[in-house]
């Protein structure tokens, strides 16, 4: 059904509601319709959420141009028809075009052909089982409501700062010009890429970090030959620095960053990418006795835990478990999954870890690829988390430059992996690589953690030459001997 405007009605039954159409939302909807069970979606801004709109999709149109280049520029034969600028009109006319130029109909479309309700406005919990949209309309939950509403960006209290009114997440993916100089302030994922892509379109970028590295949750090597990378390609970047004072007279004009070393820095703009709040601020949960603004706390099912009748479903990044689209959608499988069975009146759910009604993979097998240049991929444990969780481990490394794949890949080809074995069991805890290309090796890394497969089983599985999976032969060969 189209979406319909918000009229006073009756109360509205449905077995399932859902709040938040990002992907999380949509992808619950899906599983719960699938499942035979009623649903409804409740949207405020645009069906796709964050990710389609100001996220994962526009920030990738930017990037895919400066890695392509790279990559050509690394490719002999082809290093001069890959030299010059690149084409940034052209690269933002794109990236406008993947962001669906910021309209939703293609997505409600989807919604439309998979029989899933929508509800356009503001959804809160009205108690139990309960959603008020816009103060209008009133939807009743028989089985669940899922909690989908991501995240925001977090500004620091730096005094000027919100007065300033710098980029966050949402104008750093969609502004439709290159600023001359642009501020980055944070060195986790979002700095890391956008500094990048402004980079490469030609903006002057200063990345300020207040730690001593960047990607700090990767394994250190990710975030050095990243770093030295973005160096290399003209970030001014200054680690171990806080930002004290941002003063911005005239709106939209230049900017003053003032820094903790007492120096002053004037850019065009300024985005602040320093991490995420829960939007769960303005959603009626004081109306079910929980803290308005806190993330959730949720079982392996993504149910929200202390909720009596437990109706309620924190799924996505609302839930904090790991702040990423296809983990969302992940655990809109799994949620979806364990409602349907919960609905169905199934006695015991399979919620042992793996089981069809536990988001095993959240604490055990994330895959994160960060889309710089070079590309650093993750999944599983590091090495320093392996040893946090107090496993017996083993690290081992191994030069990408060094492999045939690589070499043939890229002149000159820089990258690093390296695979953190649990001891005791003989599987895979964690895996990383970094260098060109390598993003698109992260799933056979997933496949070998989150299936636990014996190292002598990864030994039968023989990778293609040249390629530049031919690591894992190397990795294994160094393990065993
Ligand atoms: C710049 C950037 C780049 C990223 N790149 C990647 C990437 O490459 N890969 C990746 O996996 N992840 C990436 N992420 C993370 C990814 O965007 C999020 O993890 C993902 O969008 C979370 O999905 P979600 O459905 O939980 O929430 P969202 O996508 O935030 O969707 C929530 C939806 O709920 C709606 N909503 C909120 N409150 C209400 C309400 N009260 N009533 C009705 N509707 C409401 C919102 O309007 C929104 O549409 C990136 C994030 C950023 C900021
Ligand atoms: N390619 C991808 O998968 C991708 C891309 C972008 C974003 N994301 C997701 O979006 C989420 C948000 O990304 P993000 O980069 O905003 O958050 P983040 O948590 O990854 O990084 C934020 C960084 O800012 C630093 N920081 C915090 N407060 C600060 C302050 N006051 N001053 C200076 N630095 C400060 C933190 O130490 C951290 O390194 C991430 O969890 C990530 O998973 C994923």
């Amino acid at each position: 059904m189209a979406a319909t405007p918000a009229t006073p009605a009756a109360d509205e039954a449905y077995d399932v509601i859902v709040l938040g159409a990002g992907p999380t939302g949509e992808n619950l909807a899906d599983r719960a319709h699938a499942a035979g069970l009623s649903a409804v979606i409740v949207e405020s801004e645009l069906v796709g959420g964050e990710c389609s709109y100001w996220a994962c999709m526009p920030s990738k149109a930017l990037l895919r141009p400066v890695t392509a280049r790279s990559d050509a520029r690394r490719v002999p034969g082809l290093r001069d028809a890959a030299e010059g600028p690149l084409d940034a009109p052209a690269v933002l006319t794109h990236r406008d075009a993947v962001a669906a130029h910021w309209k939703d109909d293609g997505q409600v479309r989807w919604l439309d052909s998979a029989g899933i309700d929508l509800v356009r406005g503001h959804g809160r919990l009205a108690g139990p089982r309960r959603v008020v949209v816009d103060g209008e309309r009133t939807l009743t939950a028989r089985h669940a409501v899922a909690v989908c509403t991501g995240s925001r960006p977090v500004l620091p209290p730096v005094p000027g700062l919100a007065e300033a009114r710098p980029w966050t997440s949402r104008a750093a993916t969609s502004s439709q010009a290159v600023p001359g100089h642009l501020v980055v302030v944070g060195g986790g994922v979002v700095g890391v890429e956008m500094a990048t892509a402004w980079r490469a379109l030609g903006a002057v970028v200063t990345l300020l970090v207040r730690g001593d590295g960047l990607l700090p949750r990767m394994e250190p090597f990710a975030g050095h030959l990243v770093a030295a990378a973005l160096t290399e390609a003209g970030v001014d970047l200054r680690t171990g620095v806080e930002v004290r004072e941002v003063r911005r007279e005239i709106p939209g004009g230049p900017v003053t960053v003032v820094l903790d070393t007492e120096d002053e820095i004037v850019a065009d703009e300024l985005l602040i990418a320093t991490g995420r709040a829960p939007r769960t601020a303005d959603i009626g949960l004081e109306t079910i006795g929980l803290e308005p603004g806190s993330w959730f706390d949720v079982d392996d099912s993504c149910r929200v835990t202390g909720v009596t009748g437990g109706w309620l479903y924190g799924v996505g990044d609302v839930n904090h478990r790991a702040l990423l689209t296809h983990q969302g959608k992940y655990q809109a499988r799994i949620a979806g999954a364990a409602i349907a069975a919960r609905a169905r009146g199934v006695p015991i759910l399979e919620s042992d870890p793996w089981g069809a009604h536990a988001a095993t993979a959240d604490t055990r097998a994330v895959p994160q690829v960060v889309f710089s240049d070079p590309e650093a991929a993750s999944v599983g444990l590091t090495a320093a988390a392996a040893e946090r969780a107090g496993h017996r481990f083993q690290v081992v490394d191994q030069d990408l430059g060094a492999i045939a794949g690589a070499s043939l890949y890229a002149d000159g080809y820089r990258g690093r992996a390296r695979m953190v074995v649990d001891l005791d069991r003989e599987v895979l805890l964690g895996a990383t690589f970094v260098g060109p290309g390598v993003g698109e090796l992260l799933h056979s890394a997933t496949v070998a953690v989150a299936g636990e497969v014996p190292i002598e089983r990864l030994w039968h599985a023989v990778p293609a030459y040249p390629t530049i999976s031919e690591v894992w032969l190397r990795l294994l060969e160094t393990y065993r001997g």
